[in-house]
């Protein structure tokens, strides 16, 4: 049951809650999921679904920040919840993700004074005319909603305009089935939970899921490791690696290791993982992750420490998930979009080839050098595959089935947004000649 006075009052603190976050990435330039977390952890009086419409529309605030930058004001204003300016970016955003019949949503609309009528559901065009319409926003396209720098990062084929339209779509999430499939008891407690699943066609241990009720790291299946979440894209790039039992594997950028558990998955657990990162932390994460998992077959090693993973004995396979700028990564981040600059290709392009250049030494003569990125940027893909190949005559580009689609892909993987509804992969695998 519907209660004015409580939904006035949620409105209020929703709107300062969002307001005191928003202005505190653009000051911190922190990433939104990491203020999001620190929010809630200093104030514990939100619930689960309060968390959520606040959520919520800071992330339709960042999918659709431009358009709207010239309504949201500059700096915080004093009272969020009574500045109309403010109170008409909340509701111009939850409107073109069509949040907004919430009864908090409608409240803050009436605040702004803003009609929330024959809002368009679905095409991106009908919706900036909606705009245009409603805001008075005479000039803006399409193209506003990434920022320029990012258009001359593009490959000069690339159709943008179908980009940007997956772009302002909300993401799903993709799990990875882990371990044997005969034991795995995941799908069944998704399903008697009640969740909208869909299995890939091809890559059967992916299963997209749509608008999770609860929060999924609570499954028992997930606790026993019979699941990790990883999106699509990133679990193709086992596909890349077809690492194979009994090998013995570099995962050089390791991270938190999504990449060092989708290699073990296929290893069948069996064979061995160098896991390397220069952020220890990260490989503190991976551990717990690894023994979630029960991959006893991992080891791993701080690259600030050791320097190299290969003195020893060169490995099968060596993945370079390298640094980037993550642009594949928008739709799930769409902060990122506004705290990105050229600059920052530019100079991970720099990291990306060194990072290469040290690593291709730990492949053994006939193994394999799998090069990735999340990016979309010709700097930071195929330029430093090229500048690779030329300095590295004893490695050449291998071809591969395109996980997605079987068809061939020359050694170099990409893929979009569409029409899988994943984030964006970039990968190259090179074979060292014997
Ligand atoms: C794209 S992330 C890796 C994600 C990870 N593979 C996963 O799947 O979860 C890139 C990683 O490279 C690490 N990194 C940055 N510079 C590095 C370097 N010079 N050598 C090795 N790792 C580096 C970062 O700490 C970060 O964890």
């Amino acid at each position: 049951m519907n209660n004015p006075k409580l939904t006035q009052a949620r409105a209020r603190s929703y709107s300062e809650a969002i307001a005191l976050i928003f202005y505190e990435v653009r000051a911190s330039r922190n990433p939104l999921d990491q203020e999001l977390r620190r929010f809630f952890r200093n104030n514990k009086k939100y619930g689960s679904r309060d968390r959520r419409f606040i959520a919520e529309s800071l992330y339709s605030l960042y999918r659709w920040f431009g358009w709207v930058q010239s309504i949201v004001p500059k700096t915080a204003p004093p009272q969020p919840s009574e500045d109309k300016k403010f109170c008409t970016a909340i509701t111009a955003v939850l409107c073109l993700d069509n949040l907004h019949r919430e009864p908090v949503a409608e409240y803050i609309a009436q605040l702004a004074g803003v009609n929330t009528e024959k809002v368009p559901r679905e095409d991106l065009d009908k919706k900036r005319q909606w705009m245009t319409r409603n805001f008075g926003l005479k000039s803006i396209t399409n193209k506003d909603l990434v920022p320029d720098w990012f258009v001359d990062e593009l490959p000069k084929d690339f159709d943008l305009e179908a980009l940007i339209i997956d772009l302002q779509k909300r993401p799903p999430m993709w799990i990875r089935l882990q371990g044997p499939p005969e034991k795995n008891k995941t799908l069944s407690e998704l399903k008697e939970r009640d969740f909208d699943i869909y299995p890939h066609s091809i890559m059967k241990k992916a299963i997209k899921i749509v608008n999770p009720r609860v929060n999924l790291y609570e499954l028992k299946s997930f606790r026993d490791g019979q699941f990790e979440v990883q999106d699509l894209a990133s679990q193709s790039l086992g596909f890349a690696c077809e690492a194979q039992s009994g090998q013995r594997w570099w995962d050089v950028c390791a991270g938190a290791g999504g990449k060092t558990l989708l290699l073990a998955d296929h290893m069948n657990s069996k064979g061995g993982i160098t896991s390397t990162d220069i952020r220890e932390w990260k490989l503190d994460d991976l551990k717990k992750r690894a023994k979630r998992a029960r991959f006893s077959n991992i080891t791993t090693k701080n690259l600030k420490k050791t320097r190299s993973a290969s003195k020893k004995r060169p490995f099968d396979g060596v993945l370079v998930d390298a640094p980037c700028s993550c642009t594949g990564t928008w739709r799930r981040n769409p902060d990122a979009r506004w705290s990105s600059t050229a600059d920052d290709c530019e100079e991970l392009a720099q990291i990306q080839a060194d990072i290469l250049e040290k690593s291709a030494p730990g492949v053994k003569a006939g193994g394999v050098l799998v090069y990735a990125t999340c990016s979309f940027s010709v700097r930071e893909n195929e330029e430093i595959v090229e500048q690779f190949l030329k300095g590295h005559p004893d490695f050449s580009l291998e071809d591969f089935p395109h996980p997605l689609t079987l068809k061939s892909t020359g050694g170099i993987l990409r893929i979009s947004p569409s029409p899988e509804d994943c984030d964006a992969m970039f990968a190259a695998r090179f074979r060292r000649k014997i």
